[in-house]
């Protein structure tokens, strides 16, 4: 056929279909991406979720931006919501009334970007707490990891810099916490605290930057990073869970064109539908209840959004009598009189720099640990890497006992219990709770990995008691089929590496550390069921075991 035939033959959509892709390239694309492969597990849910909320949130967000003013000039309410009607507040607490009340749908998609707010956060988190879990951090992976460790950061600036805008009580409270945390910075924190407010706190600028870092900068940055994060996704290729056929150079799954397309575009739409029906049943953040910003007043009871609440708890778990502590007797200060704050610094910036810390730098410090510098593609289960299920439940409960100390009042008031005594239990539980959750979790790993062990050789409990002809009581046991039995036996447990001495035949201090930590983490191990093992255990069980119906005597 000729060209120009060819051209004929064409539907108009066809022809504009062909028009497009000789000029961008589209089916070469959609060849190249249609058919990457990607496994399939709930766990790889957490992140897709995370994905589809931020649209949620820029959708819901647009919306907003046509009615919220961000300005602090005073004004007199005069909205249909009578209890505030004449009430002098600022422009931008009056807009968001006027969103809630007077704009049609302005009520619920305030909502819908709220409750998708605080969606986002918890998606994220739980995804990063996958990753983490299942090692899928580890070589080639760590820089994705801490473009994750970055997201997570920027959610965090997110929802902090919108929850601030509708200038209501709550909000203009959070934002004097981060002023009081700003100035505590020893020397240059009142200079930062003036930049930012422009001038004495809560002067009339903080608003309008909040919303450009708010609805630009911020949206922005997650955006860049999302596509960075998803293109390191693609190029790496996913993990997947161990099992019959997958390979540390394969993956196992369905392609993106047709069904991943398919499944992610529905699953976005139950994500939307699930959020819009949350939206328009449960209220969430009622200003209207809480009253315009005055720095006098403080509502009793009310919270902050959950993902802030750690550091609200950090601050009132950390006892007052290191306030105001003057150094000057100790290190004469050559700028002056200098009071360190270090009941509101050490609270605020503690913990966070430890978790935050640790996070970013947790791929190499594993590497570093245990020695191990391949590509892992096979994702490990929890239970299987005790040291690092331990290190994460840690981590997790030292995070949640200061988010739990954000509703110390709350817990108090609820459990007719004393303030002080809920204030003292849990700063008992910010030092103690991670390392019992640390040995706790250990055991459970070790103790799960033992019971995996002994099915494997020994086939599962039936739970069916039989009568041998002489009279003996046993239960039967039943053997694993190949794919299950896969699934306990195919993982590596690692071992403990001592120091190692370098080439002049010295072990220098970090390597005395990392032998010491490699102990410490790995002495007590479960390795995986050999293959000799395994032969040994059915020789000894007889050709029953491998068929189903291998019997343990009760009371041997
Ligand atoms: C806005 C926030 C985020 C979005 C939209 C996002 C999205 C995604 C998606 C869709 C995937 C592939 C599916 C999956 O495994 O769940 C993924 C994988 C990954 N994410 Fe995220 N993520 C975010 C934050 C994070 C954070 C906070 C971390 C860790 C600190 C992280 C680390 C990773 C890693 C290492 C992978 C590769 C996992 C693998 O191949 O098994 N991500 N992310
Ligand atoms: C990761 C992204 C985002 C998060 C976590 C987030 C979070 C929030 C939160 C918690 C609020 C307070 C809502 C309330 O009043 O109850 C808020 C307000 C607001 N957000 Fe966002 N937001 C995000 C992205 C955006 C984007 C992309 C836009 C605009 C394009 C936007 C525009 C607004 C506006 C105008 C308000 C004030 C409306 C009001 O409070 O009445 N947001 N945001």
């Amino acid at each position: 056929m000729s060209t120009a035939t060819e051209f004929q033959a064409k539907t108009r959509t066809g022809r504009i279909a062909d028009f497009v892709d000789q000029r961008v390239g589209g089916s070469m694309m959609v060849k190249e991406f249609g058919r990457k492969i990607f496994p399939d597990h709930w766990s790889f849910m957490f992140g897709e979720v995370a994905l589809y909320t931020f649209v949620i949130l820029l959708i819901s967000g647009t919306f907003l931006t046509f009615f919220f003013d961000p300005s602090m000039a005073e004004t007199h309410y005069d909205g249909s919501y009578n209890p505030l009607r004449g009430v002098e507040m600022s422009v931008a607490y009056a807009s968001s009334l006027d969103i809630s009340f007077d704009v049609r749908g302005g009520l619920f998609m305030r909502q819908v970007h709220h409750w998708s707010a605080l969606l986002f956060v918890a998606s994220v988190s739980v995804h990063m707490l996958r990753v983490f879990f299942t090692g899928a951090f580890r070589k080639p992976r760590e820089l994705n990891w801490v473009v994750g460790g970055v997201l997570l950061v920027l959610s965090l600036a997110a929802g902090f810099t919108g929850y601030s805008l509708p200038d209501d009580l709550l909000s203009g409270n959070g934002l004097r916490i981060i002023d009081g945390v700003v100035k505590a910075l020893p020397v240059v924190g009142t200079y930062i605290s003036a930049f930012l407010f422009g001038g004495e706190f809560p002067g009339t600028a903080i608003i309008g930057r909040l919303y450009m870092l708010h609805i630009m900068l911020v949206p922005a940055l997650i955006l860049l990073m999302v596509a960075i994060h998803l293109f390191m996704v693609v190029v790496h290729k996913h993990t997947q869970y161990p099992g019959p056929g997958r390979t540390e150079d394969n993956v196992v799954g369905f392609p993106v064109g047709p069904v991943y397309a398919a499944k992610a575009g529905g699953f976005f739409f139950i994500v939307f539908g699930v959020i819009a029906l949350i939206s328009g049943f449960f209220t969430i953040n009622p200003i209207w209840n809480y009253g315009p910003y005055d720095p006098s007043p403080v509502s009793a009871g009310t919270q902050p959004d959950w993902y802030i609440g750690w550091v609200d708890g950090a601050l009132r778990l950390m006892p007052g009598v290191l306030g105001n502590f003057s150094f000057e007797w100790i290190i004469p200060f050559p700028w002056g009189n200098n009071t360190l704050v270090l009941n509101v610094l050490l609270p605020a910036l503690v913990p966070a720099t430890v978790l935050l810390g640790l996070m970013f730098t947790w791929p190499w410090i594993e590497r570093w640990i245990t020695r191990d510098n391949r590509e892992h593609h096979i994702l490990d289960r929890p239970r299987n890497a005790p040291f690092r299920t331990a290190v994460g439940v840690a981590g997790v409960i030292f995070y949640s006992v200061m988010w739990a100390a954000a509703s110390s009042d709350l817990i108090a008031t609820h459990f007719h219990v004393s303030l002080n005594d809920v204030t003292y239990w849990l700063r008992a539980l910010f030092f103690i709770g991670p390392v019992v959750g640390f040995i706790v979790t250990r055991r459970l790993c070790l103790a799960l990995q033992r019971k995996d062990r002994d099915i494997v050789l020994h086939g599962r409990e039936a739970g069916i008691i039989e009568m041998s002809p002489e009279g003996a009581f046993s239960e039967r046991h039943e053997q694993l089929d190949e794919y299950k039995r896969y699934r306990l036996v195919s993982f590596e447990s690692h071992d403990v590496i001592p120091a190692q001495p370098n080439a002049a035949g010295h072990i220098s201090g970090p390597e005395k550390s990392r032998g010491a930590l490699s102990r410490f983490f790995f002495e007590d191990r479960v390795a995986p069921v050999t293959p000799a093992e395994l032969a040994e255990a059915h020789a000894h069980h007889g050709p029953a075991a491998v068929e189903g119906g291998e019997k343990a005597q009760i009371g041997h």
